[in-house]
């Protein structure tokens, strides 16, 4: 709460009033009288009906001084909980935002981060916001929440619009992150069409704003660009081995389109481009829900659940921490190199590999179970990030059993949020065949 007003209980009938109040008593949950009247609650507290004594014929019982006493003592548990719940939401609200540096006009940009409320991009709205920019997130909560960013709500330098940039957006800004997409592979998949269209026309929208406004834009492209790869690790210059019509295609074919209007937009409307092609990412945020591989082992893991690999668990990845993503993004947006560059962590490991990892940094028993393999999943991947060295000066700095410390953290609190608020055991989203 900014303001420092201090949330309070009010009764509208008050606890000595409950007996002569024949239906329902009305708790008002209210600010102090501090003018804003932003936060306003009720909640209607039905109680039993208690006849005033004498009421009903015979009642005696009903109207007994033991009813009475069962009714205040229910009502006195309600307001107890109302309380508690009132502790949590004023926890909620942050009293104070973080001190972001004070940027003078001249180097105050304004940025837009579309997807700024899902996993990479609220990261990356967090460093920008401490750097003293203006911020402008645009997300349509897909995959996106907005949970990550709340703790900017109401910042004089931050300001949110629910917005599908599918569809056009007229505003001014100096330079445009663009990020949305879903970017897990069950995400991307449970509604291709809508992927494709992100990607193509989000991405036509993008850098029709970036031309009419004269912005740089930054568009997150993907190692998927590279698919099932016949070369290893993979350089930018490598062109891929995508199956265009296989499952991964809305993605893989969609991020390649982006990367063909950037260019076509830098060629023929002298748009200022910057390509990114982010390997796998991973850190807090991560929706539980997410389906990749790093937060379903890690929920498995701390639930003891078996561990699901899909295939023989021999195919590779690597995984690069999200801050050290986020510092890529910057470099390369403040950088002049124009064409693709790599972002990601050159330390290969096996599923198998990091299943074990993971079962160990947790310290739990699960069993490691092989599904069946994903179609097309791509079988090697490592990224070649000399260009990045080069001409960013960029290169990852978190080692994979640091970065996971903090995630396995962070899904150790989303585990115990989600078990007060609804279920026992929470199981992630994966791909297993039936
Ligand atoms: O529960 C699981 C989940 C995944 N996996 C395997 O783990 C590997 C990694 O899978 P993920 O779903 O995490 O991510 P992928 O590498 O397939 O795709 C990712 O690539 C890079 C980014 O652009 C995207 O975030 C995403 O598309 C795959 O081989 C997958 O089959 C499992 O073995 N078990």
């Amino acid at each position: 709460n900014p303001t420092g007003a201090k949330l309070t209980l009010g009764i509208a009938a008050g606890e000595n009033e409950l007996d002569a109040n024949p239906e329902r008593s009305r708790y008002v949950v209210d600010r102090d009288a501090d003018g804003e009247g932003t936060v306003r609650r009720r909640v209607e507290v039905a109680l039993r009906r208690h006849p005033p004594v004498g009421e009903e014929a015979g009642g005696a019982e009903v109207g007994s001084k033991d009813g009475h006493i069962d009714e205040v003592h229910q009502a006195k548990q309600q307001i107890l909980a109302l309380e508690r719940k009132i502790q949590e939401l004023e926890g909620r609200i942050p009293r104070k935002y973080p001190d972001v540096t004070f940027l003078n006009y001249k180097n105050r940009k304004r940025i837009l981060i579309t997807g700024g409320a899902g996993f990479v991009g609220s990261h990356l709205v967090d460093y920008l916001m401490m750097q003293g920019h203006e911020l402008i997130v645009v997300d349509n909560f897909f995959t996106g929440r907005k949970r990550n960013v709340e703790h900017w709500l109401g910042h004089e330098n931050f300001e949110l619009i629910h917005h599908d940039i599918v569809n056009p957006l007229f505003i001014e800004v100096d330079e445009i992150y663009h990020l949305a997409s879903p970017a897990s592979p069950p995400h991307y998949m449970y509604n291709p069409v809508k992927t494709i269209k992100t990607n193509t026309l989000g991405t036509i929208n993008m850098l029709g704003l970036a031309k009419r406004v004269g912005a740089k834009v930054l568009i997150a492209s993907t190692s998927e660009v590279y698919g099932d790869p016949d070369v290893h690790p993979q350089p930018e210059t490598y062109w891929g081995h995508v199956n265009p019509i296989g499952p991964r295609a809305c993605y893989d074919e969609g991020k390649r389109v982006a990367e063909t209007l950037a260019y076509a937009y830098a060629k023929q409307e002298n748009v200022n481009v910057r390509v990114a092609r982010i390997f796998n990412t991973y850190g807090p945020r991560m929706h539980m829900n997410d389906g990749r591989v790093v937060s379903n082992f890690i929920i498995q893991a701390l639930q003891n659940q078996s561990i699901t690999m899909y295939g023989s668990g021999k195919q590779t990845r690597s995984f690069q921490y999200v801050s050290d993503l986020v510092d890529g993004l910057v470099a390369l947006m403040a950088s002049n190199y124009t064409l693709p560059v790599n972002l990601g962590n050159p330390v290969e490991r096996t599923i198998e590999e990091f299943a074990v990892i993971i079962r160990d940094s947790v310290g739990c028993k699960s069993k490691i179970v092989e599904l069946p393999a994903v179609e097309d999943d791509p079988q090697r991947r490592k990224p070649d990030i000399a260009r990045a060295k080069r001409y960013l000066d960029w290169e990852p700095r978190v080692p994979l059993k640091e970065g996971l410390i903090k995630t396995i953290e962070y899904f150790r609190k989303e585990l115990a949020r989600s078990n007060h608020s609804q279920r026992n055991i929470f199981v992630p989203e994966t791909t297993e065949k039936k």
